[in-house]
């Protein structure tokens, strides 16, 4: 196994190769990771087997993306796959460009190599510019350009604009995507149970299922969220793939599960659901604190529990009056 100089064993953390990919630069924002062993993988569940197996201590997937959404893979994965935790998040820009081997000029393009999410980034200005054109999808947006020197299907690929420093293409065209501010979302997955310490700007991300057949049901998951003045930055359905219209959801909530409000909405979850994980609490990439109604903060939670312990040690009532609460 490799060493660092003090003997302690390098770490190893999976991502989307190969190098040179949105998700290498992820895992470049990763403090822990910076010097550690990078195991570069084909797809999301082949990072997550890993980290799942012990062959790497954590993996970075993409979780959405500012055009195209949630990363329905990546989403299914984590709600599937038990004993993984998230315990960071991280932004890195995205754009493309077009590149095609020595030569091609943009009018002979005709089938394109891109990786799925990058493919629907670029759709505008592929169907502006290459109405007829054929997609081939690739497992990563470097591996759409490598493939153009292993096989002639394709005539071009969509890639990260650093590409030009590893292979030698020709870029047929620039910022092709359809957002210039497109933004994609990293997670960074790990085994472990030890849930990182609260920070003030956290996200608490869980699945959760609804009872069947039950009117309002997904107002009632809801509310257990606005009931204890918790906002949600995410609540997206995925189908749980046993039969036709049953769903599970994935939520991201402002705030750590050691802040009372957010415990106890997950509680209140827990006592709803047929069907809970949770899946972590992490700090925000945005580090923007979170924003909370005063009458949901930690004393408040901890007040009203020692009065109810008060009555329930047989203590009088009149002690305990709290000043009141607006709102
Ligand atoms: O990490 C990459 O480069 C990928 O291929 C996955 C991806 C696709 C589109 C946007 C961000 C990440």
């Amino acid at each position: 196994m490799a060493q660092t100089r003090d003997t302690a064993p390098l770490r190893t953390y999976s991502y989307l190769g190969p190098r040179g990919t949105f998700t290498e630069a992820a895992l470049a924002q990763v403090p822990e990771a910076v010097g550690q062993n990078w195991r570069s993988v084909n797809n999301v569940g082949e990072a997550l087997g890993d980290v799942i197996a012990g062959r790497s201590d954590g993996a970075v997937i993409a979780i959405e993306n500012s055009i195209e959404g949630g990363v329905s893979v990546a989403q299914d994965a984590l709600a599937t796959m038990p004993g993984l935790r998230i315990v960071g998040e991280y932004l890195v820009s995205v754009n493309f460009v077009l590149v095609a081997r020595r030569g091609t000029r943009l009018e002979d393009v005709k089938v394109v190599n891109a990786h799925p999410v990058a493919y629907a980034q670029c759709h505008q200005w592929m169907d502006a510019t290459l109405p007829d054109h054929g997609h081939i999808p690739a497992t990563s947006n470097v591996a759409a350009a490598s493939a153009l020197f292993e096989t002639e299907l394709a005539d071009a690929a969509i890639a990260p604009p650093g590409i030009v420093d590893s292979y030698d293409v020709d870029v047929l065209a620039e910022a092709i995507g359809d957002n210039p501010n497109a933004v994609t979302r990293f997670l960074h997955v790990s085994r472990t149970t030890r849930i990182p310490e609260p920070t003030g700007a956290d996200k608490t991300s869980l699945v959760a299922e609804l009872p069947v057949d039950r009117a309002g049901a997904l107002l009632e998951l809801l509310q257990q969220f606005s009931t204890r003045g918790v906002n949600m930055s995410l609540i997206e359905s995925r189908p749980i793939g046993d039969e036709l219209g049953r769903y599970r959801f994935i939520i991201d909530a402002d705030g750590h599960i050691s802040d009372e409000r957010v415990a106890d909405a997950l509680l209140g979850v827990r006592r709803f659901s047929p069907g809970v994980m949770f899946l972590g609490s992490y700090p925000r990439a945005d580090k923007s604190p979170i924003v909370f109604d005063e009458k949901y903060s930690d004393d408040v939670f901890a007040d009203a529990r020692d009065w109810l312990r008060g009555l329930l040690a047989g203590e009088s009532d009149v002690s305990s009056a709290q000043p009141s609460r607006a709102g």
